[in-house]
């Protein structure tokens, strides 16, 4: 089940053309780093690729069928940089982190979360803590691929290591395909497979 950008071009009304004719393709199990200068169209990418938006030309197939035949939860989930953009400001965590189907204790314990963080709002956690369920909610088992959006760029070493460990050991088990977008080149040199420049 491959997840695949086919000549894709997006342009916002604003803003003019971002994505010319690009091609991009995951495989299950591949942790692909996307690498490219600031307003290249990393994120863009991402949000076609997990169908928040609509190419302008092009494809994105998931297993050859066009994502949006797809019904219930997305299989190509996204992870933002900014958690406190995911998550409803109106529900609690508990809440919040299940609105993907219920979530294994094991997982939340190894993304480190506190039994007390569930009853809190979003403004109650720190980017850190919230991002922790931001992640533990985009592993739900439907999903098959996961967009990771400088998904650590604001943490500290030790929540980034601990949050990189919990996704490539999901990613690894469940052979889901990464598609990694980050500045760091050192941590896509550590992370992928492969570096894709866009
Ligand atoms: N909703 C929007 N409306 C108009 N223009 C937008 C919108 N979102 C992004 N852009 C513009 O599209 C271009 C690509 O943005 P995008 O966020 O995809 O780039 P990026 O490569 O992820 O950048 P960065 O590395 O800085 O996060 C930028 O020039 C940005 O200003």
């Amino acid at each position: 089940m491959s997840l695949e950008a086919k000549h894709i071009s997006f342009r916002y009304r604003k803003k003019g053309t971002v994505l010319e004719n690009v091609s991009l393709t995951v495989e299950p199990g591949e942790r692909v780093g996307l690498a490219g200068p600031s307003g290249r169209g990393k994120t863009t990418l991402c949000k076609l690729l997990a169908g928040y938006q609509r190419p302008a030309k092009g494809q994105v197939l998931l297993d050859g069928r066009p994502l949006g035949e797809y019904r219930g939860l997305c299989p190509v989930q996204m992870i933002w940089q900014h958690p406190e953009t995911a998550v409803d400001p109106l529900l609690r965590l508990k809440d919040s982190v299940h609105e993907a189907g219920p979530v294994d204790q094991a997982l939340l314990d190894a993304l480190h979360i506190q039994p007390g963080w569930l009853e809190r709002y979003p403004a109650e956690l720190s980017g850190g803590e919230l991002q922790r369920f931001c992640i533990a909610r985009a592993l739900a088992p439907e999903v098959k691929y996961l967009l990771c959006d400088e998904v650590t760029a604001m943490l500290d070493p030790i929540t980034q290591a601990q949050i990189w460990n919990v996704l490539l050991e999901a990613a690894q088990a469940r052979q889901l395909g990464l598609l990694i977008v980050s500045h760091d080149s050192a941590l896509l040199e550590r992370l992928c497979t492969r570096i894709q420049p866009l």
